[in-house]
């Protein structure tokens, strides 16, 4: 069997489409327009390149983009200051602190300090209890994609076998909670799981999320299987850098009935997602409707 291969660039660009669509009714029937703040604290070179492609896209979505570069050595006091100023600001419905911070800064407190109607990242610690307990939250832009790109190849999910790979707040947990909303039976694997093998051979979706380049092979993947890579590993392989998945792409596609590619799989549905939670949260700050297919 030769794998699908499921096109998160193509599918990342209709989304934004759509979120622009909204966008261009917003401003032209309730004479909004949502906006995005966000934060970047350093230099972190691959943070720079994600927060210029956010800004970017932001803007070609019709939204309005408020970018804040940080040198490296902020002060604790200074970010927070900054989010209460974005929390009170009536033009931003958006907010992100881009990760990581540098290390003397605590993530935790930064994040749980943004308004969780403002918390596009869906990190905050009210739209985390949210999630866990089916409430209408802000949903974590990577899960959130994957969820998509599965609603879209398998329609209904209920029933599916899902194992994620990888217990991140991040990815991870949001990831196995989005799967259980739509009634999957879910397996949270990870690196201390006994027999590894043998759990993602149980998966009709399988989501590898570890952090560690090519961990998961095709002896691992049940025939037919739905394989979602969520790794982004620059690794460097014949003196030549090299970005590749935590899916060791060939020996799994040749067995998967649909895989995700690393680049050009889970990578661009992550800003897509953030466009389609900055809408969601403009929208839901002013009393009107949800846009249907963008949210969880
Ligand atoms: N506050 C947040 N910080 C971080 C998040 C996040 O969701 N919120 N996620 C990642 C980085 N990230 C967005 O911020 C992100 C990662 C990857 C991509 C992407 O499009 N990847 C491409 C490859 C790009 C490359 O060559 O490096 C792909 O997979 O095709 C977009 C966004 C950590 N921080």
């Amino acid at each position: 069997m030769t794998a699908r291969v499921i096109d998160g660039k193509a599918f990342a660009a209709n989304v934004r489409a759509q979120v622009a669509a909204h966008v261009a009714r917003l401003k032209e029937e309730q004479g909004l327009t949502p906006g995005l703040a966000v934060v970047l604290v350093g230099e972190d070179p691959a943070s720079q390149v994600y927060v210029r492609n956010k800004g970017t896209q932001t803007v070609e979505a019709g939204m309005a983009s408020f970018e804040h570069k940080l040198p490296a050595d902020t002060s604790e006091a200074d970010l927070l200051a900054l989010v209460a100023r974005l929390n009170a600001d009536p033009k931003v419905h958006g907010i992100l602190v881009q990760l990581p911070l540098p290390a003397h800064l605590n993530s935790e407190l930064i994040i749980n300090t943004i308004d969780p109607a403002k918390d596009v990242d869906g990190f905050h610690i009210s739209n985390v209890g949210l999630l866990g307990t089916g409430q209408k939250s802000m949903v974590p832009c990577t899960p959130l994609g994957c969820l998509m790109m599965l609603r879209d190849h398998h329609g209904k999910l209920a029933g599916l076998n899902a194992v994620v790979v990888g217990r991140s707040n991040i990815v991870g947990k949001p990831m196995a909670q989005l799967l259980l909303g739509d009634s999957c039976t879910v397996t949270i694997a990870h690196s201390r799981t006994k027999d590894l093998a043998e759990v993602c051979r149980r998966a009709d979706i399988l989501v590898a999320a570890v952090g560690r380049p090519e961990m998961i092979t095709g002896d691992m993947v049940k025939p037919g299987a739905t394989v979602i890579d969520v790794g982004i590993n620059r690794i460097e392989r014949d003196g030549k850098a090299r970005l590749v998945g935590d899916v060791h792409y060939e020996s799994a596609a040749a067995v998967a009935g649909a895989i995700t590619p690393v680049p050009g799989g889970v990578g661009p549905m992550t800003i897509a997602c953030l466009l389609a939670n900055t809408l969601t949260a403009c929208c839901r700050a002013n009393g009107l409707p949800e846009p249907e297919g963008l949210t969880a």
